[in-house]
């Protein structure tokens, strides 16, 4: 089945059900929510109170002349000054830090998930795009969460509250006023959504740059040797300019919106001004009403003004959520843990009529009928032409996929009825290329084993034939190994691999040999750590070499996806069928 590609799905029913998934995440923070709406409603009180000072002030001066009132209503506005810089800032805080522990609950959420992910999902998604999910979409929703949200409630609350003081001091400049704020309302909503699709393309762009940047920084030794900066300089010129395009896009749309709502307030304030300076002159209106009514008008503005940002943001936010939700939901097509666990392992794996393409290609079948046994205890190298599906039969057998007809067992049970943490804690995996992660050796170590004491990291590394040139780094076992172990060389660190499957001590081993030439030296002593590790397992190891396969109790040919010779290498070579032919061209390496 294959995985869908991102953010391309149904997205329809989109910012309320984001909403709803978000609010489960905030489950804990509710006393402190509860506190800062409080906070909320006693600032946005003060505010609307504020202009009601400034009404008592200017009647006070003007057609009361009435000094006493003047100075009070002065010191009721200093204190309900310091009032709301208080509520403000407590709100503030109180918020900011919920919908940051709301977003760690994403980040970890949206972690957890991806590594749960089937492998096969892997193979449809770059790592750039599920990395910019990560970051990126999580920062658009810290924004959304820990200020767009408490603002535009803030303001909501505000807009509602100044409304329905401007209907108590009069109905009829109200209206007035009223005539044109549909007008912005209905273009908020129409750019907001404009606003959201483009938003939602520039992140997706960007991702793609990020996904190109990546890959070339990644591969920086490769574009080095092909002194292929500029070409690379030009793909993300390229991939950046996209980005560009639709976030210039984006912006110019959120400028227009901005314009137009800024004009569409300021056009309400000048007919407020027209229709109430009118009013005054006929006596209907004091001017301190008038002033309070224009204070409270600008309030409603700048409300209305941030409101169309906030929801600009949000809009921004919600696409974000979507699209981290979209992933943290996303149930893997094969669960981690699970099933039937054994008592003991004898070890032995078989292969019956197995067929199997991948699900991102499903046309093109990969492995057409593999039957393989492996006893208990059994050294079997799998040689043959390169793209035959040695590297296959080796994922399958840790269920990386499943077959897609046929079965894989151990000791006669299907994988797929096995625990899959389990059965993989029993293959011990040596890779072609060993990864190592950007830690200290003894934890690239543990790495098989973690817990295991500092004395079997050393007994691992020790077996491995590594112990040595690790002892002689200046920081010994706590010496780190750049991103992807950089600093190691090639045979050593296979031979930290080799110490990592020590330590696990599996029943079954995968070794996939190095297909890169090591010096000779080095050579001798990985040959010598890989017989060491093999002794007793039973081992499934897809061979380059001659020596390994003239070692093995069994090679298996494999061509095309099928098993077309089986038997002792001296007995393959006199057949002088496909293994013979083999050995002749040296594919195999002496
Ligand atoms: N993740 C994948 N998605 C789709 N097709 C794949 C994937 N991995 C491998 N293939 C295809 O499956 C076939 C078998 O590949 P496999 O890696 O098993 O060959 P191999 O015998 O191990 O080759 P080599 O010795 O070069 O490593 C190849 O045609 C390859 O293109």
């Amino acid at each position: 089945m294959p995985a869908p590609e991102l953010s391309s799905g149904a997205r329809a029913a989109a910012p309320r059900a984001s909403l709803r998934r978000l609010w489960p995440l905030f489950r804990e923070e509710r006393p402190a929510l509860a506190l800062a709406t409080l906070l909320l409603l006693v600032g946005s009180l003060a505010a609307l109170a504020y202009p009601q000072g400034v009404r008592i002030i200017v009647d006070g001066a003007t057609s009361r002349r009435d000094p006493a009132a003047v100075r009070d209503a002065a010191l009721l506005l200093g204190a309900l000054a310091v009032l709301q810089g208080l509520a403000v800032a407590g709100r503030a805080w109180l918020f900011g830090v919920a919908g940051e522990r709301g977003v760690r609950r994403v980040r970890e959420q949206l972690f957890r998930s991806l590594v749960s992910q089937e492998v096969a999902f892997f193979d449809g998604q770059r790592t750039g795009a599920l990395q910019s999910r990560l970051a990126s979409d999580t920062a658009a929703l810290q924004a959304l969460l820990s200020s767009q949200l408490s603002m535009a409630l803030r303001n909501g609350v505000q807009v509602a509250g100044a409304l329905a003081l401007l209907v108590y001091t009069s109905p009829r400049l109200t209206a007035v006023m009223l005539s044109v704020i549909p007008a912005v309302a209905f273009g908020a909503v129409f750019y907001g959504r404009k606003i959201r699709g483009l938003s939602r393309r520039s992140q997706d762009a960007l991702a793609e740059a990020g996904h190109v940047a990546e890959e070339s920084l990644s591969a920086i030794r490769t574009v080095r040797a092909f002194a292929a900066e500029d070409a690379e300089d030009r793909r993300y010129g390229a991939a950046v300019a996209r980005a560009f395009a639709l976030a210039r896009a984006r912006v110019l749309a959120g400028s227009v919106f901005l314009g137009a709502t800024y004009a569409g307030v300021y056009a309400a304030i000048a007919v407020v001004l027209g229709y109430g300076g009118a009013l005054v002159a006929q006596g209907a209106l004091t001017a301190g009403a008038l002033t309070a009514f224009l204070v409270y008008t600008l309030l409603i503005a700048m409300g209305l003004g941030t409101l169309a940002d906030n929801w600009a943001e949000a809009m921004r936010g919600l696409g974000a959520a979507e699209r981290v939700f979209e992933l943290v939901d996303r149930a893997p097509a094969m669960a981690l843990r699970g099933g039937r666990r054994l008592e003991r392992v004898a070890g032995r794996v078989a292969f019956e009529d197995v067929r199997f393409s991948y699900p991102l290609r499903p046309e093109a079948e990969v492995l057409h009928g593999i039957e393989l046994v492996v006893e208990p205890g059994e050294v079997v190298a799998l040689v043959g032409p390169s793209g035959a599906g040695k590297s296959t039969l080796g994922a399958l057998l840790v269920r990386l996929y499943d077959p897609s007809a046929g079965r894989v067992t151990l000791d006669g049970h299907d994988l797929r009825e096995l625990d899959p943490s389990w059965l993989r804690a029993q293959v011990g995996v040596v890779s072609q290329e060993p990864v190592l992660f950007s830690t200290s050796v003894a934890e690239n170590v543990r790495y098989g084993r973690p817990g295991a004491s500092d004395a079997e990291v050393r007994e691992a590394l020790a077996g491995a034939n590594a112990l040595d040139f690790v002892q002689g780094f200046p920081d010994g076992l706590a010496t780190r190994v750049g991103e992807r172990g950089q600093q190691l060389s090639g045979g050593q660190k296979q031979r930290v691999a080799i110490a990592r499957a020590i330590l696990k001590d599996p029943r079954l081993l995968l070794l996939d040999e190095a297909t890169s030439a090591l010096d000779a030296g080095s050579e001798a002593l990985v040959q010598e750590a890989l017989a060491r590790l093999m002794r007793g397992r039973t081992a499934i190891v897809i061979a380059h070499r001659l020596s390994t396969v003239v070692g093995a109790d069994r090679v298996v040919v494999i061509d095309g996806g099928r098993v077309i010779e089986s038997g002792g290498h001296a007995a393959l070579v006199s057949r002088g069928g496909a293994y013979a032919r083999l050995v002749e061209r040296q594919v195999l390496r002496g």
